[in-house]
């Protein structure tokens, strides 16, 4: 399986274990993804969507902005906050500083693995090039992993874990509902449910998952609205009629009416799938009409390309939010959409994932025109774990009062 070249990065995470050790590892950290936890977070998405927007204000005097660096630094540091609990800012900006240069050259190390077939043998592959760059890679790694654990046992030891919700806490998961899903895995150590090694695993794992997709996801949702004159002024009349002109901070019932918001942010996840391959391994004999796919076979999909069938998306290299209201999708096949995966293995961060990336791009509307610059026919994929561009995508940010 391919992800077992993950293992010396992200050990057995949530990601990539099996079994067993999935399914305890799941439903440790379900409870950390609670609607009552979201809304705890959903200040912090906030706040780091407003310094962005200071960021991007200052883009407004460049011809262009490249979106990536910007975006996925962001992510980062939400991760950072909510899941890890790690603040303040000054904290936060030093331990990230850490992270992009070795997570860059691990994920090309794993993608150079996939593609040349003789790299599968551990023996083979401990004499290549990338095994010595792996290493490096995966020490200043450990080192941020440990720094961010260390980092939160030493404020919790200092200062009580805040209790996210008061009263209305305690029925999250039987007892109260903590800040940050690294507390609930700390406290877990304590009850003997997982040990350091687990505690790493999960830190490696969500650290990953949480922030990269989501910077991949924001990029190509800005790129496509730029490129979309007439979207961009509909999704910004929706916030017109949500916020009128006021600069107030948005609330939680705000998102639930962003429903075109919502459209887009699908049309773009469907166009530019952040996890565009998965795999998985057959249980048992499956038949895909009348073919037997026998059990033990790895099966790879290609999200990419079951997002561009023109008969469930007609016309499917056009950007058609509309194609995601409710009575558009009512008779789709539960797995003709799958930018989160689906079943039991779907993606835990997903609601997470929506709240920030409807955070970020609402608070855009409010404030940017966003004109193009790269356009969609301009982008050539290259073979990564997220979906990864080969040259920069940029965008023009104009402040709403210069725009007629
Ligand atoms: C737009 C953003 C995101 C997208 C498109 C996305 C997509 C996915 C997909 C497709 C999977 C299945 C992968 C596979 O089986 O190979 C997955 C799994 C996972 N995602 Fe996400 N994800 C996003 C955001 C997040 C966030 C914000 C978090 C954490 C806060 C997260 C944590 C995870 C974890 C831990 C798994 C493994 C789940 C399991 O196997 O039980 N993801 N994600």
């Amino acid at each position: 399986m391919p992800y077992t070249f993950l293992y010396p990065w992200l050990g057995e995470g949530l990601l990539t274990s099996a079994g067993e050790k999935w399914q305890h590892r799941r439903k440790l950290l379900t409870p950390a993804f609670h609607f009552l936890i979201l809304k705890k977070f959903f200040v912090t998405f906030c706040e780091r969507s407003q310094e962005l927007m200071k960021t991007i204000e200052r883009e407004t005097d460049n011809d262009k902005t490249e979106l990536f660096p910007l975006l996925s630094k962001s992510t980062l540091s939400i991760m950072c906050e909510t899941s890890m609990g790690t603040t303040p800012q000054e904290d936060i900006e030093t331990l990230t500083n850490k992270y992009f240069k070795p997570v860059h050259t691990l994920s090309s190390v794993i993608i150079y693995r996939i593609t040349r077939l003789w790299l599968y043998t551990e023996f083979l592959f401990r004499f290549s090039k990338v095994f010595k760059m792996q290493n490096i890679a995966l020490k200043s790694l450990n080192n941020f992993t440990t720094q961010i654990i260390q980092y939160r046992r030493k404020s919790r030891n200092d200062m009580p874990v805040p209790v996210a919700f008061g009263e209305e806490s305690s029925d999250v998961y039987g007892k109260k509902a903590k800040l940050a899903m690294l507390d609930m895995l700390l406290d877990e150590e304590k009850n003997g449910r997982i040990d350091e090694k687990g505690i790493r695993e999960e830190v490696d794992t969500f650290m990953f998952e949480g922030h990269d997709t989501t910077a991949t996801a924001l990029c190509f949702v800005i790129m496509s609205l730029a490129n979309e004159q007439e979207i961009q002024d509909k999704a910004r009349e929706e916030m017109l009629d949500i916020f009128g002109d006021s600069q107030r901070t948005p609330t939680i019932e705000d998102l639930s009416k962003m429903k075109y918001l919502e459209c887009c942010i699908k049309e773009s996840l469907r166009l530019y799938p952040s996890v565009h391959f998965m795999a998985r391994l057959l249980t048992e004999d499956v038949k895909v009409d009348d073919n037997i796919i026998p059990a033990n076979t790895i099966c790879n999909f290609n999200v990419f390309d079951i997002h561009r069938n023109p008969d469930v998306f007609p016309d499917p290299e056009v950007f058609i939010p509309e194609r995601f209201l409710p009575e558009n999708c009512a008779n789709r096949h539960p797995y003709a959409y799958i930018p989160f995966s689906a079943g039991p293995r779907n993606c835990i961060g997903q609601k997470f994932a929506m709240m920030e990336l409807k955070t970020v791009i609402s608070s855009l509307l409010r404030k940017f025109h966003m004109k193009a610059i790269t356009k969609p026919e301009d982008l050539v994929f290259m073979p990564d774990l997220v979906l990864r561009t080969r040259d920069p995508v940029y965008v023009k940010f104009c402040k709403r009062t210069d725009v007629n």
